[in-house]
């Protein structure tokens, strides 16, 4: 550890283009480093240091008590902070900005007073630990919690969901130890002091801005979690489950082999459950979709995605085509949808189309 464990190497370089700057400053906290998280839509609330909490010691609270001089917290999810049984702060939060301090705590075995830099990082330790509850930790201490917002960023564009994202999409636990930065003089730290704050100590800087950017990059991803056979009345698909960022579930129903192949036949559905499951009248989802599924058997190639309700079809479906290796697709001869109907079809054509939302619920 460097004698602060706050400035880093001075031969390491610093990056100044946005997107090079939040990559690397997602490489410094999956190494334990600190970065400043700078409030560019909030300017008046300044920046924070922020780390991800799986890797703080004494050295990193006292650095940050002496070379940033703001107030410690422990950003933590709201799920965490259920699961310890965290109590707000005050029975009716006033605070303008709306910022979601919880009683103070401190962890029940391993520190002295608690007020000590060693035991404020062993009582944030012992807060993250998955097997800890709340008979782990005791109230009132000398750490501050902050709950952060179930949506994240994209739901409270301030630190606290802003840390715990960034330090979550780096590829830690969702946690963050984060010290607002001051002047020598007291004051809170403005942009460009901020600026200058991380150039003299080598840190990245990442804004709130682009953490809400990288949230949306983000929660658009796939990533495939299953695949196996479904016979159906149909005929046997592959189905292939799929998870997005944002939780969101979807499957692709293969039939015949698509991978690499022109011209393949694609449906898109979105989940209706009182279409597909209950065929409900007034609604022809539930047609639709068997409709679908009689095209591409007969047609002994192609691919049925099924979108969750709310997903947002375009980069979803582009994402499934380019995972199954499909080269191109057209559309599949199913009937139109109907007034209550809300599925997106291909726009007839060779090359991957654009996705057109075929009416609205
Ligand atoms: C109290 C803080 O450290 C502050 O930066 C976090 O609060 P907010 O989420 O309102 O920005």
């Amino acid at each position: 550890m460097s004698a602060h464990a706050i400035t880093r190497e001075a031969s390491l370089e610093r990056d100044t283009s946005a997107e090079t700057a939040v990559r690397h400053a997602l490489r410094d906290i999956a190494l334990g480093r600190m970065v400043v998280l700078v409030d560019d839509l909030s300017p008046e609330h300044g920046s924070c240091l922020v780390m991800a909490t799986e890797f703080v010691t004494g050295k990193h609270v006292n650095a940050m008590t002496r070379e940033a001089g703001g107030m410690i917290c422990l950003a933590l999810t709201s799920e965490r902070c259920e699961q310890l049984e965290l109590k707000p702060m005050v029975g009716r939060n006033e605070n303008a900005r709306g910022t979601a301090f919880m009683a103070t705590i401190d962890a029940r075995e391993g520190v002295t007073t608690g007020a000590s830099a060693a035991d404020q990082a062993h009582t944030m330790l012992v807060a993250i630990d998955p097997s800890s509850t709340r008979s782990d930790i005791v109230m009132a201490g000398c750490v501050h919690p902050l709950r952060g917002r179930p949506g994240g960023v994209l739901e409270r564009c301030a630190h606290t969901e802003a840390s715990i994202d960034l330090v979550r999409l780096a590829g830690c636990r969702p946690a963050a130890t984060i010290c607002g930065v001051q002047n020598d003089d007291g004051a809170v730290a403005g942009m460009l002091e901020s600026r200058a704050y991380a150039r003299r100590h080598g840190l990245q800087v990442v804004t709130i801005t682009d953490v809400i950017a990288l949230r949306r990059l983000h929660d658009r991803r796939i990533q495939r979690v299953v695949s196996t056979a479904m016979p159906t009345r149909f005929g046997t698909f592959s189905a292939v489950g799929y998870r997005s960022g944002d939780g969101g579930e979807h499957l692709a129903l293969v039939k015949g082999q698509v991978d690499g192949k022109e011209s393949v036949l694609v449906h898109v559905h979105r989940a209706c459950t009182t279409g597909d499951v209950f065929h409900a009248r007034g609604c022809t989802c539930g047609e639709r979709l068997e409709a679908a599924m009689r095209s591409l058997e007969a047609e002994g190639a192609g691919v049925l995605i099924y979108l969750s309700s709310d997903a947002p079809a375009e980069a979803l479906v582009e994402q499934v085509i380019s995972e199954l290796g499909v080269a191109s697709t057209r559309v599949t001869p199913t009937a139109a949808p109907s007034a209550g109907g809300s599925c997106e079809h291909l726009v007839a054509g060779g090359e991957r189309e654009r996705w057109l939302d075929a009416g609205s619920r």
